[in-house]
């Protein structure tokens, strides 16, 4: 594993209607799995779209160790949007042969890597909706990208295909940078090298998440995210002299949150 982050985002500020969603994020991101947490509307999917290429920051920038996903014809960035627009009357087999041919990815292997070698011939619009998240992990590991942006792969799974889904992003995390927005934190718990807790836009609080748990006295990221993003919908539950952790999105510093493991 190496030190050197895989993508860097300094600065982030985005707004929509000149309202900010992302103020002043900074932060990079290494070898292992990343987790974004925060309430709804705290900014995860907006950060997650940064990272990813998909949506513009209206200032600052973000740097991919490996060339980023606008940079000549490699994928080096794999993205799950929260809706992924497949199309039904194309098997699974047929719709990562279709990404896959784009990338020079094998769609045999990741439907193997995500358990759904047996459903390969199965139409997408007969997957259930786990197995169709499934295919949309399988969809941006191919090409065995150096960054994985997986934006809630989990939400409406029951609890086997979430832990399945984890599992899954925990395996691509073994040689690529995989960024993924969640609210199952005990499956963040179970599975995340870093996390990182986002407040109305802003960082409050971002590392290692061994190291996070022990500077907020958590005894799991359930507690650490109670303790940081408070637990009203909006994060107005903190009070804001005493909860910042050491990201607090002041200045431009970048607090590298990924890189160790202790799995
Ligand atoms: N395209 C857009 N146009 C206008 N506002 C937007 C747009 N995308 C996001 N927003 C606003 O930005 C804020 C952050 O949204 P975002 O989806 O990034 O949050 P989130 O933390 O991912 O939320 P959730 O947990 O509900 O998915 C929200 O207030 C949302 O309404």
């Amino acid at each position: 594993m190496s030190d050197e982050p895989s993508a860097t985002v300094t600065g982030i500020t985005r707004t929509y209607g000149g309202v900010p969603v992302l103020t002043d994020v900074s932060l990079s991101v290494g070898t292992g799995v990343t987790a974004v947490i925060g309430p709804n509307g705290s900014g995860k999917s907006t950060l997650l779209g940064v990272l990813a290429g998909a949506v513009d920051p209206t200032a600052g920038s973000v740097r991919y160790r490996h060339g980023g996903p606008r940079e000549g014809g490699d994928k080096r960035v794999g993205y799950l949007p929260q809706r992924v627009p497949f199309r039904d009357d194309l098997t699974a087999r047929e719709t990562l042969g279709f990404y896959a041919a784009l990338v020079d990815g094998d769609a045999d292997a990741a439907l193997a890597a995500v358990g759904l070698a047996d459903a390969a011939d199965k139409r997408v619009g007969a997957l259930s909706g786990g197995m169709r998240r499934l295919l949309g992990i399988a969809q941006a590991t191919l090409g065995d990208p150096a960054v994985v942006v997986l934006d809630e792969p989990t939400s409406g799974l029951d609890p086997e295909m979430r832990e399945r889904a984890f599992r899954a992003a925990a395996r691509a995390g073994d040689d690529a940078a995989v960024v993924v927005s969640s609210h199952d934190l005990d499956l963040v718990d179970a599975h995340a090298d870093a996390v990182v807790v986002l407040r109305r836009g802003e960082v409050a609080a971002a590392g290692p998440r061994e190291r996070l748990l022990a500077e907020h006295d958590a005894a799991d990221v359930g507690e650490l995210y109670r303790a940081v993003a408070g637990g009203s919908a909006d994060g107005r539950g903190v009070d804001d002299e005493g909860s910042e952790g050491d990201a607090s999105g002041e200045g431009s510093e970048t607090v590298h949150v990924a890189g160790v493991s202790d799995r």
